[in-house]
C-alpha cells in the first residue's frame, strides 16, 4: 500500500478546474448502453476504478466494449443477447455496480455468482435482495441473501410497487432495472427524492418511464436503443475543491462544466445554508442533466444544522463537509445521516477518527456527528481505510494543517479520482 507525504500549501488556490465525469452517471451509461440495442458512445467517462469495474462486469456477460481514456463505445445486441459469464464477477469495492447488477442479473435466463473486496463484503445486499425477490428473483448467499458473495439464478420477474425504507438510488435503480425486465409495471415510491440519473437515463435510451411526483412507474419488456452520452463533471468531486478554496485564505477558483442537477446538489445548498457565498451559473442541459460552473472564495461560514432531505442531496459530501465545519464559526451538527454508516466505510466512524487524528474535537451520534469550529489542524498520519473519500478528505486537511501528513493507503483515492492529485497540485501551482 503506498502512502504519499503531504505539506501545508504555501499558496492559495487559484484558476479553473475541469473535475473527471460523474462517477454515477458513468456507471449508468454503460449499464443502459450494455442493456440497449446498437450503438452508444459515452464521452467524458470516468475511468474510475468502480466504473471500469462497471465495464467489466457487461463484457463478462459478452457486450462489446472499447474504452479509450475518457471515450467509450458499447455495441449490443440488448440484454437478450447477454451470455452467462464462465467466471464469479468481482464487483471490487463498488456499491453502484452490486446494487444495480443485481436487479438485472434477477430478471435474465441463466446464473451469475458475485463477490467483491473486503469493504464490499460488508455492505448490505438485502435492501436489494428483498424487493427483488419480491418480484420472483432467485438470490442466495450469506445470512440469507445480506452480503456478497451472491448467487443469482435469473428468473421470469413479476411487477411489483415498492416503497423503499432506505433513501437509496442505488435501491430505487436496482428495482427498475428489474422493472424494464419484468412483466407488467413496476412501481418505486420514495420517501425523499433521491439522485435521478437513472430515470432520466431510461428516458435518453427512449424508454417509457413517468415521474409523478416520488413515484417512479416503469414499462417491463421493453427495448432500449442504443444513445450518445455526455457525462456531466462530477459535483461530488468538485466538493473536495470547492472545500479547499474556502479554507485555503486567498483562493478563487471556478468549477467548470459540473453537473448541478437538483437531487445532486445539497453539498452547495448546504456551503450557503453555512451562510457562504457561492457563484452559480448553470450553461446547459443535456439529456435531462443541468450543467454549470461554481466559482468559490476564501470565506469563513458559520456553524449550521444540516438535517433533513438535504441529507440524500448530498450523502457522499458530509466527509468535506465536516471538514468545513471544523473551520467554521461555532458548532455544526450533522443529523439523519445514518446510511454513511453502509458505505465504503462506516464514515460516521471514519470521519469522527481521522478528524480527531488532525486534532478536531467531534463527536459522533448515531445518525451524524457534532463538530466543534474554530479549530487548527496538526499534521497527522491518516489512513484512507480503502474508502476514496476519507483519502481525499485527509489530502484537503493536510494544506491547512500545521507540519507534516502522511496519506497511507492513498490508492483508494482511484476509485473516483484518479487525477485528483494531479489536478490539486495544478490549482496550488496557477500563477
Ligand atoms: O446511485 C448511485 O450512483 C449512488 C448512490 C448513493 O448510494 P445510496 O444509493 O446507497 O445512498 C451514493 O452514496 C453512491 O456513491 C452512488
Ligand atoms: C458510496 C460511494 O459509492 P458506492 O456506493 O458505489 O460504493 C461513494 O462513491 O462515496
Amino acid at each position: 500500500m503506498s502512502e504519499i507525504t503531504l505539506q501545508p500549501t504555501t499558496t492559495p488556490l487559484k484558476g479553473k478546474c475541469f473535475v473527471p465525469g460523474d462517477k454515477s452517471i458513468s456507471h449508468r451509461a454503460v449499464f443502459f448502453g450494455a442493456l440497449a440495442q446498437g450503438k452508444t458512445e459515452i464521452t467524458n467517462f470516468l475511468t474510475g476504478d468502480d466504473c471500469l469495474t462497471t465495464i467489466k462486469a457487461f463484457e463478462s456477460m459478452g457486450v462489446q466494449i472499447t474504452q479509450h481514456d475518457e471515450h467509450v463505445e458499447i455495441d449490443s445486441e440488448g440484454y437478450k443477447h447477454f451470455k452467462e459469464p464462465t467466471q464469479p464477477i468481482d464487483l471490487g469495492n463498488s456499491g453502484t455496480t452490486a446494487r444495480l447488477l443485481l436487479g438485472v442479473l434477477s430478471g435474465l435466463p441463466f446464473h451469475t455468482t458475485l463477490f467483491g473486496d473486503q469493504s464490499l463484503t460488508k455492505r448490505p445486499m438485502d435492501r436489494v435482495t428483498i424487493p427483488l425477490r419480491e418480484m420472483g428473483a432467485n438470490i442466495d448467499g450469506r445470512e440469507e441473501g445480506k452480503y456478497l458473495p451472491l448467487a443469482v439464478r435469473g428468473q421470469a420477474l413479476s411487477a411489483i410497487t415498492f416503497k423503499p425504507e432506505v433513501k437509496s438510488a442505488q435501491v430505487k435503480s436496482g428495482v427498475l432495472l428489474a422493472g424494464l425486465l419484468a412483466n407488467g409495471t413496476t412501481t418505486v415510491v420514495e420517501s425523499t427524492k433521491t439522485r435521478d440519473h437513472t430515470e432520466n437515463m431510461l428516458q435518453a435510451f427512449g424508454a417509457e418511464v413517468t415521474v409523478d411526483g416520488l413515484a417512479i412507474h416503469i414499462e417491463g419488456k421493453q427495448t432500449l436503443k442504443g444513445t450518445t452520452i455526455q457525462v456531466p463533471r462530477d459535483i461530488s468531486s468538485a466538493a473536495f475543491f470547492i472545500v479547499a478554496a474556502l479554507i485555503v485564505k486567498g483562493s478563487k477558483i471556478t468549477v467548470k462544466d459540473v453537473g448541478l442537477n437538483p437531487t445532486r446538489t445539497g453539498i452547495l445548498d448546504a456551503i450557503k445554508l453555512m451562510g457562504a457565498t457561492l457563484d452559480i451559473k448553470e450553461t446547459t442541459n443535456i439529456g435531462g442533466e443541468i450543467i454549470g460552473d461554481v466559482t468559490v472564495s476564501y470565506q469563513t461560514p458559520k456553524g449550521a444544522v444540516i438535517e433533513g432531505d438535504i441529507i440524500p442531496r448530498m450523502i457522499d459530501e458530509i466527509p468535506i463537509l465536516a471538514l468545513l465545519a471544523s473551520q467554521a464559526e461555532g458548532q455544526t451538527v450533522i443529523k439523519d445521516a445514518e446510511e454513511l454508516r453502509f458505505k465504503e466505510t462506516d464514515r460516521i466512524d471514519s470521519v469522527v477518527h481521522t478528524l480527531r487524528l488532525f486534532g478536531c474535537h467531534v463527536q459522533p451520534t448515531p445518525d451524524g456527528m457534532i463538530i466543534e469550529g474554530s479549530q487548527t489542524l496538526t499534521g497527522a498520519t491518516a489512513d484512507s481505510h480503502g474508502d476514496h473519500r476519507i483519502g481525499m478528505m485527509i489530502a484537503i486537511a493536510s494544506l491547512i494543517a500545521t507540519g507534516e501528513t502522511t496519506l497511507t493507503d492513498k490508492e483508494a483515492i482511484n476509485v473516483s479520482y484518479p487525477s485528483f492529485f494531479d489536478h490539486l497540485t495544478a490549482l496550488t501551482n496557477d500563477k
